[in-house]
């Protein structure tokens, strides 16, 4: 899992690009205030009042001591003044310290409503893409980058809004030193800018080594979850396996560790040594200070104004250099964010598109249809050619590879084929609305998922409309034979499916199956595809599941997936796929006729049974 040289170049960032990565600032800014405008408005409200506090502090704290001078020289016992001077010092640290907690209060609310809104938004947008898009590693490279974003991001944000309070207040302490000695103002970046220049530095390094290691952290965590899972404990225990997953992750995350390390070391060594600078150009002022004093061209209370405000100056500038890279930083890692909503769909409806037939009047053409999968040099399917008629019962049947599920992914518009095309009633698939061509369609795929939701909700997800109708899912239920498997379970149809969460109860594959099955049931459609829906059904249910079948699909076009022959026989014509082509196509008897490879088959199983 060696990166390349192409990979670590473009993993590499220097400074003109986290520069113009600070253009992503003001859309980010905008996001967060259009999350809340009036908590984002009262926050910058809190600190706009909060920046002008230190230098009032510091101020004050100077009338006190000159107050103190002047009593002492006096003689006097008049403390009114000095009191009310107290009073008000007293009075500015308490608003401080309220307005520091409201400021914290509305950043966090700020950052939390910010994150949840992103995560929804990231998953609608995932939710948009094409499978293919998910099929490819580096695309979840970016979601993973993107997905680390939605938490990391809250910090950016008081990041930027602490960085313009802190410009304020760096500007009123500004002023007073540079009435006093403009010259002290160089000093002040001599003892800040090294440190920053090496920040700059350590931080373009760290972001290069994050980013770079994008696929290995995917890669342990998809470790981390194997190695722990309820999905697939089974076989981690059956065949021995947690030393060896654990000596995978062991040793990429010690790699990972390990030039993590070094990064952290040098960093530390380097920071030592540029912080003792900035110390010096702190004791040099200092000292121009001390001295001015005691010549008697400032006063004692102006001495501990100017020090003090020296010193926060200091560490007012070393936190914006500070911070300003850490937001180039979070600004690089928002291209990340902005470059995943940059990814748009392939398959899309277009902008006018044709109602569909309902009914549909003459069915699926496949035109010389040829498919490969995205970085694959294989055909999938290749020059097929054939029309599923409105109404027919269609069965695929092939050896494994064949490209049997392939054919109806590109009659559901999961995939567009890279030849030929596919025409509903004449019309081109591309040409209708996605989102109500795949209404019409109910799809049981072999690989179904196993929800871990109620039982009622496993069904419903079939027509995610029908979630609070349970006359509707007990019918479904009941035509696909799940409705006994239901009865057995003590919450019924709020029975919690699966291990994962408390109450949950595992069905076994073939009561999975007839749950799946009944999603299809469930959904109004006028074209249902099962892929190896009865695999997993014992020789009583299969029977039952297809006795039923013909019944329950009357009047709709459906196409059926098995390796059994005994299911496919049933079927008004059977097409037999070889290496993704269409071999032959023809009614059980034809083609037992014909001789071909599906008699072939057919006698092969036949002869098993025997
Ligand atoms: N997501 C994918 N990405 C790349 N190649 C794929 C993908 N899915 C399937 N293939 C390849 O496409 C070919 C056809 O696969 P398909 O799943 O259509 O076969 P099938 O006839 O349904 O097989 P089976 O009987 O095993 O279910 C196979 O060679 C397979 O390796």
């Amino acid at each position: 899992m060696a990166r390349t040289p192409k990979e670590e170049k473009e993993d590499k960032v220097d400074l003109r690009q986290r520069l113009k990565a600070l253009n992503n600032l003001p859309t980010f800014i905008k996001e967060v205030y259009q999350t809340s405008p009036a908590l984002a408005s009262g926050n910058i409200l809190l600190r706009l009042i909060r920046s002008f506090i230190p230098l009032l502090v510091l101020y004050t704290g100077k009338l006190i001591i000159d107050e103190v001078i002047l009593l002492i020289d006096k003689k006097t016992a008049d403390y009114n003044h000095l009191w009310v001077l107290i009073g008000l010092e007293f009075g500015l640290v308490i608003i401080s310290d309220l307005l520091a907690r409201g400021i914290s209060l509305t950043d966090s609310l700020l950052g939390d409503m910010f994150a949840n809104k992103t995560s929804v938004k990231l998953m609608e947008h995932a939710a948009s893409l094409d499978l293919a898009q998910f099929e490819d590693a580096t695309f979840y490279d970016k979601l993973e980058r993107a997905r680390q974003q939605v938490s990391g991001r809250t910090a950016l944000l008081s990041q930027t809004l602490a960085q313009g309070q802190d410009a304020i207040t760096m500007g009123s302490l500004l002023v007073g030193l540079v009435a006093f000695n403009p010259w002290l103002i160089l000093l002040l970046l001599v003892a800040v800018i090294p440190s920053f220049i090496g920040e700059l530095h350590f931080n373009a390094r760290s972001y290069s080594l994050q980013r770079g290691w994008t696929p290995q952290r995917r890669e342990l965590d998809y470790y981390r979850y194997i190695g722990a899972s309820d999905e697939t404990a089974k076989e981690v225990k059956l065949f021995g396996l947690s030393g060896f997953l654990i000596e995978r992750f062991r040793n990429l995350s010690d790699r990972y560790f390990n030039e993590n390390k070094k990064l952290t070391i040098q960093r530390a060594s380097c920071g030592s040594l540029l912080v003792a600078i900035g110390t010096i150009g702190y004791f040099s002022a200092y000292s121009i200070i001390v001295f001015e004093t005691v010549k008697g061209v400032v006063s004692i209370g102006s001495l501990t104004f100017l020090t003090g405000s020296f010193r926060q100056l200091q560490s007012l500038l070393e936190s914006l250099l500070g911070r300003f890279n850490s937001i180039s930083q979070g600004a690089l890692y928002l291209n990340d964010l902005f470059d995943f909503y940059k990814i748009t769909p392939g398959i899309v409806s277009p902008s006018k598109p044709r109602p569909i037939p309902n009914p549909i009047q003459e069915g699926f053409t496949f035109e010389n249809v040829g498919f490969r999968y995205p970085n694959s040099e294989r055909w999938a399917n290749r020059h097929l050619s054939f029309t599923l008629k409105v109404g027919e019962k269609l069965a695929l049947v092939g050896e494994n590879g064949s490209g049997k599920t392939t054919l109806v992914k590109l009659l559901a518009r999961l995939y567009d084929p890279d030849e030929g095309r596919i025409l509903l009633d004449g019309y081109d698939l591309k040409e209708y609305d996605l989102t109500e061509l795949r209404q019409q369609m109910g799809v049981i795929f072999q690989d179904f998922q196993r929800f871990q939701f109620t039982a009622g909700d496993n069904i419903a997800v079939g027509d995610i409309d029908s979630l609070d109708k349970p006359n509707h899912l007990e019918r479904a239920a009941a035509q696909s034979l799940a409705d006994s498997v239901i009865e057995k379970l003590p919450l019924k149809y709020s029975q919690p499916l699966g291990r994962r969460f408390a109450k949950g109860v595992e069905l076994s594959g073939g009561e999975w199956q007839k749950v799946a099955l009944a999603r299809a049931y469930l959904r109004e459609a006028n074209v249902i595809i099962l892929d190896e829906p009865t695999a997993a059904l014992d020789a009583r249910a299969e029977y039952e599941v297809f006795r039923r079948f013909a019944e329950l699909t009357k009047g709709k076009t459906a196409v059926l997936i098995s390796h059994r022959f005994s299911t496919v026989r049933m079927a008004d014509r059977i097409l037999v796929l070889d290496k993704g082509e269409l071999l032959e196509i023809g009614s059980h008897e034809e083609l037992l006729a014909k001789k071909g490879r599906y008699a072939e088959l057919f006698y092969l199983q036949a002869e098993g049974y025997r």
